[in-house]
């Protein structure tokens, strides 16, 4: 017979009748597992230890959480679990109920990989960036999209896969803003220890008159590691995330990339307002199982600025990064 409902597998109830039996009393002081969180006398614990029971315990433990906090999670998203939007920022809600929603948001955003520091700068950085920025030799693109942009910092070749040391140096300008990057909860975790940002380029989109917009893509996951962090300047706008598809190996159908079990299944579309001066960091499953992109009717001023940093080691004599998708 299988485990009831709500309980662990193996587990068995100690109470009959509602009195503890006899034989429970007997064993001594009780403690939980440190793995798998079973409770069971002291003296069990290091024979329990690692041996399968504990295995299945922890396994089951973990689903048991997975699932919980997917149906919190959809509960939060709209059209049936598939569109989440973020945008809530705790400070600005009115009452309690809000407040544990806007912090509910903000918690899957975070196991997405989504986070974003609003006033991150000041308006008079904001304005000296920006001058700078109007002041460089910002050139048309078509790539990812239609826009005017330029770059700094090292130089990722994609085509030949190569990375080269900087001849153009980040401007000062900016190292300022990145000195602040440790403050950021997201890229202070020990995983990002090593991620040092050695590259940024600035997009401006000219939204209303210019018909500008950033098409959807996936940063290069080989050219550039870890965390992408971009800086919103002179305007708001909605960033759209969608969920990438793949090919199913057996049966050849388009499917949706895997997502960890504790986010909604069925999710497909983050949108997130980047509001002028925040820094948004895109990191983990946004990063390597999302496209991103800003749609035309998403610019919610006539201009926008962008600055992006990115970690891009460079490559040794006649190294060349691979191409196509990776893991995380
Ligand atoms: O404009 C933005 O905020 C994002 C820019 C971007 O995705 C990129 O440069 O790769
Ligand atoms: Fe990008």
């Amino acid at each position: 017979m299988g485990a009831a409902a709500g309980q662990a597998p193996g587990s068995r109830s100690r109470r009959r009748g509602g009195v503890e039996s006899a034989s429970t009393r007997s064993v001594g002081a009780l403690t939980r597992c440190p793995a798998c969180a079973t409770s069971m006398p002291a003296k069990m614990v290091d024979d329990h230890l690692g041996s399968q029971v504990c295995e299945s315990q922890r396994k089951w433990r973990a689903q048991q959480h997975s699932r919980t906090q997917a149906a919190a999670w959809t509960a939060l998203c709209v059209d049936n679990g598939r569109t989440l939007h973020l945008n809530a920022s705790i400070a600005d809600q009115q009452d309690e109920q809000a407040r544990a929603d806007a912090a509910a948001r903000i918690a899957m955003g975070a196991a997405l990989g989504v986070s974003v520091v609003d006033e991150f700068v000041t308006e008079h950085e904001e304005a000296t960036i920006l001058e700078y920025v109007r002041s460089s030799d910002l050139r048309e693109s078509s790539f990812n999209g239609r826009h005017m942009g330029c770059k700094w910092g090292v130089d990722c070749d994609l085509y030949t896969r190569k990375t080269y040391e900087a001849t153009r140096e980040l401007p000062e300008v900016l190292q300022n803003i990145m000195a602040r990057f440790k403050s950021v909860a997201a890229l202070a975790t020990p995983a990002r220890t090593d991620w040092t940002p050695n590259e940024a380029n600035a997009i401006w989109y000219d939204a209303r008159h210019g018909g500008h917009f950033l098409g959807a893509h996936v940063d290069d996951r080989f050219m550039s590691k870890g965390p992408i962090v971009n800086l919103s300047l002179g305007g708001d706008c909605v960033m759209t995330y969608e969920r990438e598809r793949e090919q199913d190996a057996t049966t050849g159908r388009l499917q949706l990339k895997s997502i960890p079990p504790e986010l909604p299944a069925a999710l497909q579309t983050v949108r997130v307002h980047l509001r002028r001066r925040s820094l948004q960091v895109m990191d983990k499953v946004v990063r390597y199982r999302f496209t991103h992109e800003i749609r035309a009717e998403d610019f919610l001023s006539d201009a926008r600025c962008s600055i992006t940093f990115r970690h891009s080691p460079v490559t040794e004599h006649g190294e060349m990064r691979p191409r196509g998708p990776t893991l995380y």
